[in-house]
């Protein structure tokens, strides 16, 4: 659960070093005119809003002309929650307190008693139209689209699941609004499962289960976004059964996301699994090198000013493997330094910015992925590998092999030979020497150490 002390703190340092950044950006004139009054607002912790208040409303126009894409792009960098700015005139009277934070707040606080708490509230960048498709998702995203806008569906509930970052709830919000736009009568409801069992349980405190049941289970569509948080949660699993048996029965949809695959949902009930598996399970893999490009070109697209060349999009999309979120985050942020320094983007700066993410991206290579690779790509038998045969058909790739986990994997040279049939770590310095040699004299050679690095780096 989100704590007004636990954001705020970071909203604060995260202002600071934004103003910093502007100052040094724009220059102590214009920034002690038009920045420097500036203040925080009011953060909605549900929508990703955070208000700037300035002194006046001419004020508050000036600067959203002149900074307002700065600006977001810096706080969207600098604290990937805050998703939106609003620069507006200070309200009247007695300032709010500086942060206010409505998530998971319990429904006293004032935004959540005026809203309907069930209103879905949909991440609007997050569509279909902007769900790039690619061998990695595209059942799911098929899946996906058929429950949003099929007329009846042959499949209920539709369970995606996959690891962190990967689009599980893209789809979800996806799901959502084409289904409300086809339908603008029906109800929708959308929450966290987190969300769920704080709800039930403060409806089992208010004495309202009743009104609790029945918006969640008039409701035409469902969407549970990352059910794992209830494992164990034995009496929030009880009332999601009954919520899930009853939508499903009378036949409305159910959507349900995961960071794992059914059988791996140690602690959720036996009844629950079983109920998810009368409808469709569908996973969403890594991305590979393909769907990285296009997801960085379709991002691109969209970030105005941006001029990456192409190689650029290509470095990225081979080094940044761990998850489509860190991607985006490091997209926003090539272009919050470009745009702050005013440098073209080309590799080295990359690595610069980048330093950190790309050091965490940076793949453990094993060295018998290596040998599979380079077996494969000479066509040999992997058992050559650590075989004792000195034909020449089967020693040099074997060189390959040792001079590539040499490169590619921090192992050592006693190592190496150990996991090469049990070689003498001689060997292996001779093997790295000689491939090295050969490489700089032989190109075919040089283009196989090439591609084949360039394939186990994912
Ligand atoms: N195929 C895709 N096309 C475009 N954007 C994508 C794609 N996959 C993921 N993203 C983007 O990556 C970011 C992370 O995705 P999302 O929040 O949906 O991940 P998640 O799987 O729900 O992760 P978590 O389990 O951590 O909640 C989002 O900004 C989303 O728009």
């Amino acid at each position: 659960m989100t704590d007004a002390g636990t954001v705020a703190a970071p909203l604060e340092a995260a202002w600071d070093s934004i103003r910093l950044g502007l100052r040094r950006d724009c220059g102590a004139r214009t920034f002690d005119g038009w920045l420097k009054p500036a203040e925080l607002g009011a953060f909605d912790g549900d929508s990703g809003e955070l208000e700037i208040f300035m002194p006046s409303q001419f004020m508050a126009d000036w600067v959203e002309s002149h900074f307002g894409d700065r600006l977001r792009l810096a706080w969207r960098t600098s604290l990937p929650i805050v998703q939106d700015v609003k620069i507006v005139a200070a309200p009247d009277g007695p300032r709010p307190a500086p942060l206010l934070i409505l998530e998971e707040i319990p429904a006293a606080a004032p935004a959540e008693a005026v809203r309907d708490p069930s209103a879905p509230n949909f991440d609007k960048r997050y569509r279909f139209e902007t769900f790039v498709v690619g061998k990695a998702n595209e059942v799911a995203a098929t899946a996906a689209r058929t429950l949003a806008t099929a007329d009846s569906v042959s499949f209920n509930p539709l369970f995606i699941h996959g690891g962190t970052g990967r689009g599980k709830t893209h789809l979800l919000h996806a799901i959502g609004q084409s289904f409300m736009e086809r339908r603008p009568n029906a109800r929708v409801v959308s929450m966290s499962a987190e969300k769920f069992m704080v709800e039930f349980i403060r409806a089992l405190k208010e004495n309202d289960t009743i009104g609790f049941k029945s918006r969640l289970r008039s409701a035409d569509l469902l969407l549970i976004d990352d059910v794992q948080f209830i494992a164990g949660k034995d009496s929030t699993q009880e009332e999601f059964f009954h919520t899930m048996n009853e939508i499903i029965t009378a036949g409305r949809r159910l959507v349900i996301t995961s960071d794992r695959a059914p059988q791996d949902l140690d602690g959720i009930a036996p009844r629950i699994l079983s109920r998810l598996s009368w409808g469709l399970v569908a996973d969403i893999n890594p991305a590979d090198y393909e769907l990285r490009l296009n997801i960085i070109d379709a991002k691109l697209a969209v970030l105005p000013g941006v001029e990456m060349p192409r190689g650029v999009v290509e470095f990225l999309a081979r080094r940044i493997t761990s998850s489509i979120r860190e991607l985006e985050g490091a997209l926003n942020r090539i272009a919050a330094y470009a745009m702050m320094t005013g440098r073209a983007i080309d590799v080295a700066f990359v690595e610069e910015v980048l330093a950190n993410v790309l050091r965490a991206n940076q793949r453990r290579i094993s060295i018998d992925e290596i040998q599979t690779q380079v077996a494969e790509h000479y066509r040999i038998r992997k058992a050559e590998m650590t075989s004792a045969r000195r034909a020449r058909e089967v020693a040099r790739p074997r060189q390959v092999a040792m001079y590539l986990s040499k490169q590619l994997t921090p192992k050592s040279l006693p190592d190496i030979g150990r996991r090469f049939g049990g070689r003498d770590h001689t060997t292996v310095i001779h093997a790295v020497k000689q491939i090295e040699r050969l490489r700089a004299a032989d190109s075919e050679l040089d283009a196989d150490i090439r591609l084949l690095t360039r394939q186990l780096e994912g």
